[in-house]
């Protein structure tokens, strides 16, 4: 692979890096998976998710790279180099896929970071490969990016990639994104590699969290962990930075809620064949009075049994109706070889089978239950036909899934069920705001919901799109690139990008 042999500080490698990329995003994954076929060969597959829709335009604009794993354990890919946008693959092999991605950054990092919400395990061994894994993706970046070049470091399974991008490549601007919560004090200290984790981060010169609290957390952390003096003021959205000062150098930290196409999702959902395709829906469904919908990884984070607990116990004291209401559950398979998701998954099966076995008629089922990847266009559809979208995280670092709803709404029908402990709902506050802990709060919510006057959800619809469609993604990436240009250090080295 590209620069591999030639260490990062030598003249052969500085000489390489004129024609290099000067806007570089490292996250776990690569834009594209790559797709292992029944014969043996193998094609590129764009990952869906709203980073790649945020971050590939920015990135062509600046002959940009990405750094991130292929998605197949021990595939050795060349890097795939072009004018607009370079793609770097960084191998893993089996023990890391296991002990890197489904162990310390799934089993350890994940389940800490949300609330605890099932047993974190700390793991030794997984700890020593997620600290080698972390030094490949540093070092496989040192190797590629320019001279002053900007690089973007995503998401908990990289956080270590800061500080020792830095001690490789003193001359480069550092941001690092935390794509999920950043957790209150006493959960943190938990981590018997806590101040190594926060170190790893303060290598950046920008720390962006998706909420303000997030950003305090780390602050505070930062202080009393490694003893750094740090900014004691309130910090704010997109504004009113916290800082840490890491002897000469002043990391910030700042609050960046991440947002989707909205622009793109309004289009498309209002698009003759979507139109078309979600009424067929319905006639599929059996042209039921109401239809839920719930969308997610299937992640034991996301309170998928909750809402499957509330939904039975509303058919069983007879406040719904079976024939008049449907939920059609969609669930992408996710971290399959983890003991919890493992669990999750079968609890929320025997969920949909004793409901549909209760409830349900022959042809007539109440759940209705894929668990496989969805098609873009057809979940769109999914959106327009849904009356009642449930989301209903335990916790969740945003949610796009409501947004996306949200912006696949320009008729104004449909209503948002949204659990308080979602990023998204510190901006859609005229969702049916729902405590996911609180069952029959959520009973109680998901009637209103479902019952709600047209006139009542159309003033709530309104109010949520007027908030998606001005914040989208593009907006996101552009506060935090700003921000990152704005550093001490971007302004030493004089880091600049086309935005
Ligand atoms: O890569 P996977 O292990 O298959 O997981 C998919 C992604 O899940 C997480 O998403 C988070 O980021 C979203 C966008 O900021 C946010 O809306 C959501 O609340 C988070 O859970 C994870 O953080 C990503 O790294 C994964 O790629
Ligand atoms: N069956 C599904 C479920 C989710 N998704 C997409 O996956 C993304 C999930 O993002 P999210 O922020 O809600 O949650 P995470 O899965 O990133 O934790 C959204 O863009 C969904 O549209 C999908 O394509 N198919």
């Amino acid at each position: 692979m590209a620069g591999k042999s030639v260490s990062a500080g030598s003249d052969e490698a500085r000489a390489s890096r004129e024609s290099a990329p000067e806007l570089v995003v490292v996250a776990n994954r690569l834009p594209v998976d790559l797709e292992k076929l029944p014969d043996g060969s193998t094609r590129w597959k764009r990952s869906p998710g709203g980073l790649v829709t945020a971050l590939e335009p920015v990135l062509r604009q600046n002959h940009g790279a990405w750094v991130g794993w292929p998605g197949v354990p021990d595939v050795d890919v060349d890097p795939i180099v072009e004018d607009g946008l370079s793609l770097y693959p960084v191998t893993l092999s089996s023990r890391d896929v296991t002990e890197y991605y489904e162990g310390f950054s799934n089993g350890t990092l994940w389940p800490l970071y949300h609330d605890v919400v099932v047993k974190p395990i700390f793991d030794r061994t997984w700890w020593n490969t997620y600290v080698e894994v972390n030094r490949r993706f540093a070092e496989e970046t040192a190797a590629i990016a320019a001279e002053n070049a900007t690089v973007w470091v995503q998401d908990y399974q990289l956080q270590l990639v800061p500080k020792m991008l830095r001690m490789l490549r003193p001359d480069l601007t550092i941001g690092f994104f935390q794509h999920i919560p950043f957790p209150p004090i006493e959960i943190f200290m938990q981590l018997p590699w806590r101040t190594e984790i926060i170190e790893g981060l303060l290598g950046a010169d920008l720390v962006g969290f998706h909420l303000p609290g997030g950003a305090q957390n780390f602050v505070y952390l930062a202080n009393r962990l490694v003893g750094h003096p740090v900014s004691r003021g309130q910090i704010g959205v997109r504004s009113k930075f916290g800082e840490v000062q890491v002897g000469f150098r002043t990391v910030r930290a700042g609050a960046f809620p991440i947002s989707i196409d909205s622009g793109e999702l309004d289009e498309l959902s209002k698009s003759r064949s979507i139109r078309q395709r979600a009424k067929q829906i319905r006639q599929e469904l059996g042209n039921p009075r109401r239809i839920m919908l719930g969308v997610d990884r299937l992640d034991y984070t996301k309170g998928i049994n909750i809402r499957m607990t509330a939904i039975q116990e509303l058919l069983a004291e007879g406040r719904l109706d079976p024939k008049e209401n449907i939920f059609v559950q969609l669930a992408t398979p996710s971290r399959e070889r983890v003991e919890h998701y493992m669990h999750m998954r079968d609890e929320i099966e025997r969920q949909v089978g004793r409901i549909n076995g209760d409830f349900g008629e022959v042809g007539h089922p109440v759940v209705h239950y894929l668990h496989r990847p969805i098609p873009r266009n057809e979940l769109i559809a999914f959106f327009v036909a849904a009356d009642v979208m449930l989301v209903t995280p335990v916790r969740d670092g945003m949610n796009l899934v409501a947004k996306e709803y949200v912006a696949c709404r320009s008729d104004l029908g449909g209503a948002l069920l949204l659990s308080e402990f979602t990023g998204a709902a510190t901006e859609l506050r005229q969702a049916y705001l729902v405590n996911p802990h609180d069952i029959d709060g959520v009973k109680d919510s998901l009637l209103a919901a479902l019952d709600q006057a047209p006139e009542e959800g159309r003033k709530r619809m309104r109010a949520l799109r007027r908030q998606v469609l001005a914040h989208d993604v593009n907006r996101w990436a552009r506060a935090f690139l700003n921000a990152l240009a704005e550093t001490p250090h971007a302004g030493e080295t004089g880091a600049s990008l086309r935005r």
